[in-house]
């Protein structure tokens, strides 16, 4: 038991330990300030205790109007500067306060940029994330625990002066205060770990809420939710999301509320014993009346002030416990590791998949099974299947967003987890049917950090030109910085679903990468626009290794080598021809889909 608490105060110095460092890496100021804040407010407690002995004494006593005056003018001149101070810390605190947000925020974000694609997917991943940027949004958890850290240095400066005071007085008057507190911490902690389960269990809530309500919102969601009908069933779930939070709130509430009224009562029974032994001690006139007055302070003080310290200990517990998720969040291993091996850019970049299998994290059932295939450079490959046939899933392997369950893939001699993966991706263009642009101008989109450099107006032509966009950007009022869709701003431009996938084809050739994958880019597009793309693929890709998945069967007429995915297994391989003969599956698709077309 003990050495459990000792462990768990052991885990909480660490968390706390590692936090503090974090703070003082994004601003080196916050815990000055509020250590000198720790030790004005010392000063101040002081004062409540000390300043009403001494009028009392003067005025039960000699009553000197110029000493009184002075003590008065003193006590007033003192708390005004401690006042000042404690003014000018506070409004230092709150600037910093928000300067720490905002670095737990960006650090947040760079973690999450650099996480491997198959964490990012990850419903657990997900939540964690909530439940590790909650606390800091939501709950101020860094300055709760910073805050707390520094009332107990406080309290304990206080604690150690009085406990000296009372003890003079009477040893077992602080034991019976000591007792109370005690009761009192214990219902608090009560509070706190009721607290700490209702706001885990809201990030759960949370997370179905923001996609519920987004989907009421997202415009992309819109359209099916008005044209399917399915608003009934969208407000009958935030309902009932509602519903269970307001219960759990209920919960929280009544058990807080039990607790709060059981501390209340045993705060005004120490009060009451502390009145009787002190009224006691004026009448056997063991203690003058400004001496009652500075013990009841000082008593009031000691017992609030040990409360303070263990539930700022309870606190800093609680916050622990929450910031515990954002340091699981950070220890999830970025995609990167420094010191793979670089990629030999002399080798050709040969793809060799060697028996590959693939299940997704926590699934059973494999998605891929005992995949094997070379793709050289130059070549031209095509994979097609049914839907779920395990098609995309594949790219993402290629791509190592996933490692393989069982075989490898090699890459220029070398197993892609060798590679350091920001260089290994960047083998790769890649355009999915979803590739997103951002809500930045159109140069910004197709350049991403390369928009800097000199000549990137040029740049930005050239690729505007070779997918057929330029001159209807150069028609925009600001040309190619023309901000790209209307959620920043009003004035954004929203081009159609064909026109964004020109761009995001733009994007992939102006990354001149070996390798280029296209996985369904041009099923947006009509078909005078598909054929454009069609030959500027071609004309731009002589020397690479082109992957395209598409529906579209007719197309795998122009490739080497086509792969029939079917059920997670590459069914059929060969050129179109070899496989029509072949007269299997493909070949009865391909058949099916020509039929179609001229039907
Ligand atoms: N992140 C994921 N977690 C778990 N299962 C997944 C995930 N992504 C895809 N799957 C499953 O893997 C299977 C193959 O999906 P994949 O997207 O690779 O198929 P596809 O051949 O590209 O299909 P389509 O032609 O419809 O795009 C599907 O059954 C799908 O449900």
């Amino acid at each position: 038991m003990v050495s459990t608490a000792l462990q768990g105060l052991k885990n909480d110095i660490i968390i706390a330990k590692h936090f503090l460092a974090l703070v003082t890496k994004i601003s080196k100021l916050y815990t000055a300030y509020i250590t000198l804040y720790a030790i004005v407010n010392c000063f101040d407690t002081f004062l409540i205790i000390m300043a009403p002995k001494f009028i009392i004494d003067e005025l039960l006593g000699e009553q000197r109007l110029t000493v009184i005056l002075t003590i008065i003018a003193a006590i007033i001149g003192l708390k005004f500067f401690l006042v000042c101070i404690k003014d000018f810390l506070d409004s230092k605190i709150n600037v910093e306060n928000l300067r720490i947000k905002e670095g737990f925020n960006l650090h947040i974000g760079n973690i999450i940029m650099d996480m491997p694609i198959e964490n990012i997917e990850d419903p657990k991943i997900l939540t964690l994330k909530k439940k590790a940027m909650f606390p800091i949004h939501d709950q101020d958890a860094i300055k709760r625990m910073l805050d707390g850290l520094f009332r107990i240095l406080q309290q304990f400066i206080v604690l150690i002066t009085i406990a000296g005071l009372l003890s003079i007085l009477n040893p077992l008057l602080m034991l019976a205060l000591l007792v109370i507190v005690l009761l009192n911490v214990r219902l608090l902690k009560n509070n706190q770990k009721n607290l700490y389960d209702f706001n885990s269990a809201l990030a759960e809530f949370d997370k179905k809420f923001d996609y519920y309500q987004n989907t009421t919102t997202d415009y992309s969601f819109g359209k099916d939710v008005r044209l399917y009908d399915a608003s009934n069933l969208v407000i009958g779930k935030i309902h009932s999301c509602v519903k269970s939070s307001i219960a759990a709130f209920f919960k929280l509430d009544r058990i807080q509320g039990r607790n709060n009224g059981l501390i209340n009562v045993n705060l005004q029974i120490q009060t009451l014993i502390v009145y009787l032994y002190l009224a006691y001690k004026v009448v056997t006139k063991s203690i003058s009346i400004a001496d009652f007055t500075m013990y009841m302070n000082a008593a009031n003080k000691f017992s609030s002030g040990l409360s303070d310290i263990l539930s700022s200990y309870n606190e800093i517990r609680q916050m622990c416990r929450y910031l515990e998720n954002y340091m699981k969040l950070e220890s999830i291993p970025a995609q990167k590791c420094s010191e793979s091996s670089s990629l030999d850019m002399k080798r050709e970049p040969v793809i060799e998949v060697r028996n590959v299998w693939f299940k997704y994290p926590r699934s059973h059932d494999y998605i891929l099974k005992n995949i094997s295939i070379t793709m050289n450079p130059g070549e031209k490959i095509s994979i097609v299947g049914l839907n779920g046939a395990g098609k995309t899933t594949f790219i993402k392997l290629l791509l190592g967003f996933y490692e393989p369950s069982k075989g490898e893939i090699y890459v220029a001699g070398k197993p892609i987890k060798e590679y350091n993966f920001e260089e290994y991706v960047r083998l790769f263009s890649v355009v999915f049917q979803d590739s997103k642009l951002f809500s930045f101008s159109i140069k910004e989109n197709l350049l991403l950090n390369d928009h800097y450099h000199a000549g990137s107006n040029q740049v930005v032509g050239d690729i505007l030109k070779r997918v057929s966009m330029y001159d209807y950007v150069n028609s925009l009022n600001n040309g190619a910085d023309s901000l790209m869709f209307k959620m920043l701003d009003d004035g954004g431009v929203e081009f159609s679903g064909g026109q964004n996938q020109k761009l995001v084809v733009g994007r992939a050739l102006h990354k001149n990468a070996s390798i280029l994958i296209l996985d369904e880019a041009t099923s947006a597009l009509d078909p005078v626009s598909e054929k454009e793309i069609d030959d500027i693929i071609d004309a731009n890709t002589q020397d690479k290794l082109v992957i395209f998945i598409s529906h579209k069967l007719s197309s795998c007429q122009k490739a080497d080598k086509v792969l029939f995915f079917q059920d997670g297994e590459i069914a059929e391989s060969g050129n179109h021809k070899e496989l029509m003969e072949l007269n299997r599956e493909y070949a009865a698709l391909y058949r099916l889909q020509m039929e179609n077309y001229i039907a």
